[in-house]
């Protein structure tokens, strides 16, 4: 993985990146700087746009990824997710009431189909999926209940006619 460095933050009025560890152990974090109301949108997801998926993309569609470049590249999945990246609307959206000092978390099967890095997941969360590789590898109880992107509604009813 590449390190992880932003020149400047893009969004400092209203999320904060905490490190913590060393660069090599992904442990930093990114937190919220005020409160937000559930349903509120905290800040428009923006990017470049990248053929080439990485562990610091974001993909907005079938065959589309997208680099932040900013902050946001330190939010990190839970399975119990405080946010959604919410494509429709191209926004980072609070799954609940956020105070300020809490975690932003998106749940990373939710945009991403097939991810370049999968790892272990830490969150510890009662519905944890364990092993973070990208929606086509989550059985569909682990998917119950989550916002998902557009993109990966469509590629798991493509996957599911096939089978039929
Ligand atoms: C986009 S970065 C998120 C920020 C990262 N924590 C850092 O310090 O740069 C994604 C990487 O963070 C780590 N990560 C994020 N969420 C995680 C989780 N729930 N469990 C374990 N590792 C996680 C993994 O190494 C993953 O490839």
């Amino acid at each position: 993985m590449a390190t992880r460095h932003i020149d400047s933050p893009k969004y400092p009025h209203v999320v904060r990146v905490e490190r913590n560890g060393s660069h090599t152990e992904f442990k930093s974090k990114l937190v919220a700087v005020r409160s937000f109301a559930k349903g509120e949108q905290i800040v428009a997801i923006e990017g470049h746009e990248d053929a080439v998926k990485r562990w610091s993309s974001v993909q907005i569609d079938t065959d589309r990824h997208i680099e932040l470049n900013s902050e946001l590249v330190f939010m990190n999945h839970s399975c119990n997710p405080s946010v959604n990246m919410e494509t429709e609307t191209m926004h980072v959206v609070a799954t609940r009431d956020l105070k300020e000092g809490d975690e932003l978390t998106f749940f990373y099967p939710s945009t991403e189909w097939d991810m370049s890095q999968p790892f272990a997941c830490w969150c510890g969360a009662e519905n944890c999926i364990k092993q973070v590789s990208g929606a086509k590898d989550v059985p569909a109880a682990g998917l119950a209940n989550k916002y998902l992107a557009p993109h990966i509604r469509a590629l798991l009813a493509a996957r599911e006619k096939e089978t039929l």
